[in-house]
């Protein structure tokens, strides 16, 4: 079997059965090429395989055959700093084991050059101008087999995670019913992305709504979602119809929804279960056929225990919950966003950009605390200090450092923080909504957010960076 460059390709061999889904399975994710960025990515299925191969060829190819009754995988890079025998992987035991083959280049285990190397969980591999990571992770047989279209997905919807592929696919059929979706994850992970998505598979003709209920002012919540008659506070100068009626036979997206204060949340409640919205200073309901996608970067059901959530409008919400990981653990990933990215950032000359080795491995090997976010304006700021040349490590700007102690918002997951370590993230988090919520009130002007807060510009900059807002979002309104 071999796939050509315009193809992603997924090799799973298959000798012996796979076990559960719960059971990690090796991979080894052809991540980046420097020269071709754009190239799509590949992901190779380990488990049966004796022996992978690695040398230069006139284009990429990616073949299994039987040699001596050993399973090879025979893996040709385009690239000209690989060596026609590079390296290859074999098995010694249960382990697998990396071998320089005398290549001229040398091969890289994280950055540094290695004879020989047993791959660990989350090693990244180089070999040339060429990444791949080699990842552990639990993997139904069917998942694996099935990412061959990783790049033919809806945006946001892209993935070579085996796992995350399979809540996707769970997600695509959920997308036409009216059945509502919780999205969750820390910040930057792509959930407004990823309910536009639903909206596209969902078919609704109506529009896609889109409101942040963290960046609304209390008082205007309700007129906001519900709508409002003329007269029915000072201000009111027309009728509104409202948010709600305005995504009526598409979709409502409720952004940091675990914000609603609490008696929005009995109003909405209201909404959902009659599907017909009153506006403020109305008397008669107005029925609307009403699809809603949430999402929420806190626990909601640590909400809903702490009686700072209604538990019934929870119930009400949570049809179908989908956890977006954070960057660091999808790093998979990263050759299809980074691609995406690129693409969108420079569509005109995307398909010029080349990478420097030594920018491409800092882009592999970051922690990316404000995950999809933080890369895309990375790759945008790269991409224009590059000025149209190679991108190199010094167009990078400094990764985004979250302080000791401090992590960015994460929905609920096992490795939570104690208690009393999660009081500095819960203060950025604070001090993020406060900031987005005056970049609203004064239209994404830094300055007149620093003199509201009375703090520097400087101080203001750092903190956009840190919490990744872009003040140019506020600025028409
Ligand atoms: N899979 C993806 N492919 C391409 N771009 C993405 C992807 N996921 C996220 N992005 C980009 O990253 C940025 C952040 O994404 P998004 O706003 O959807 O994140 P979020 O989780 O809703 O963040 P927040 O919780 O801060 O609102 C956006 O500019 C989006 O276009």
């Amino acid at each position: 079997m071999s796939a050509g460059r315009d193809e992603p390709s997924t090799l799973v061999r298959t000798r012996r059965r796979a076990g559960s889904a719960a059971e990690p399975r090796p991979f080894l994710f052809l991540v980046l090429q420097c020269q071709r960025p754009m190239d799509p990515p590949a992901r190779l299925a380990l488990d049966g395989v004796d022996e992978v191969r690695f040398g230069r060829g006139p284009v990429r190819s990616i073949d299994r055959r039987t040699e001596a009754d050993r399973a090879l995988l025979d893996v040709r890079l385009e690239d000209g700093w690989v060596s026609s025998r590079h390296a290859r992987i074999t098995r010694d035991g249960g382990q697998l084991c990396l071998e320089d083959l005398g290549s001229t280049n040398g091969t890289f285990v994280n950055g540094v050059p290695r004879r020989s190397a047993t791959l660990a969980e989350g090693d990244l591999i180089e070999l040339g101008h060429t990444f791949f990571l080699f990842r552990e992770v639990a993997a139904p047989e069917e998942a694996a087999s099935d990412a061959a279209q990783a790049a033919d997905q809806p945006f946001g919807l892209a993935t070579f995670s085996p796992e995350l592929a399979e809540r996707f696919a769970a997600l695509r059929a959920v997308a036409p019913a009216p059945i509502p979706v919780v999205l969750q994850g820390e910040s930057g992970t792509g959930k407004e992305v990823v309910a536009r998505a639903v909206h596209a598979l969902s078919g609704r003709p109506g529009p896609f709504v889109a409101i942040n209920c963290g960046a609304l002012p209390e008082s205007l919540i309700e007129s906001e979602l519900f709508g409002h008659k003329k007269g029915a506070f000072s201000g009111a100068a027309e009728d509104r119809p409202g948010l709600i009626r305005a995504s009526d036979r598409g979709t409502l997206f409720l952004d940091e929804i675990g914000d609603l204060p609490a008696a929005s949340q009995t109003a909405f409640l209201r909404v959902l279960q009659e599907s017909e919205v009153v506006a403020v200073g109305a008397t008669r309901p107005v029925k609307v056929d009403l699809r809603v996608v949430v999402a929420t970067h806190r626990d909601l059901p640590a909400m809903v225990e702490r009686g700072d959530f209604r538990g019934d409008l929870f119930a009400r919400l949570s049809g179908f919950v989908l956890e977006l990981p954070p960057l660091r653990r999808r790093r998979e990933d990263l050759g299809l966003l980074i691609a995406a990215l690129l693409r969108r950032a420079a569509p005109d000359r995307a398909a010029s950009i080349s990478l420097g080795c030594e920018a491409a491995r800092a882009l592999l090997l970051r922690e990316w605390r404000l995950n999809v976010r933080e890369l895309e304006k990375c790759l945008a700021t790269a991409i224009v200090l590059a000025g149209g040349g190679r991108v190199e490590l010094d167009h990078l700007p400094p990764p985004v450092v979250v302080p000791r102690g401090s992590h960015p918002p994460e929905a609920s997951k096992p490795d939570a923080q104690p208690a009393e370590r999660q009081r500095p993230a819960e203060e950025d988090q604070q001090r993020r909504e406060a900031l987005i919520r005056l970049f609203r009130e004064h239209r994404g002007n830094v300055s007149a957010v620093a003199r509201a807060m009375g703090k520097g510009r400087t101080q203001i900059h750092r903190w956009i960076a840190r919490y990744g807002i872009e003040p140019g979002d506020y600025r028409d309104g």
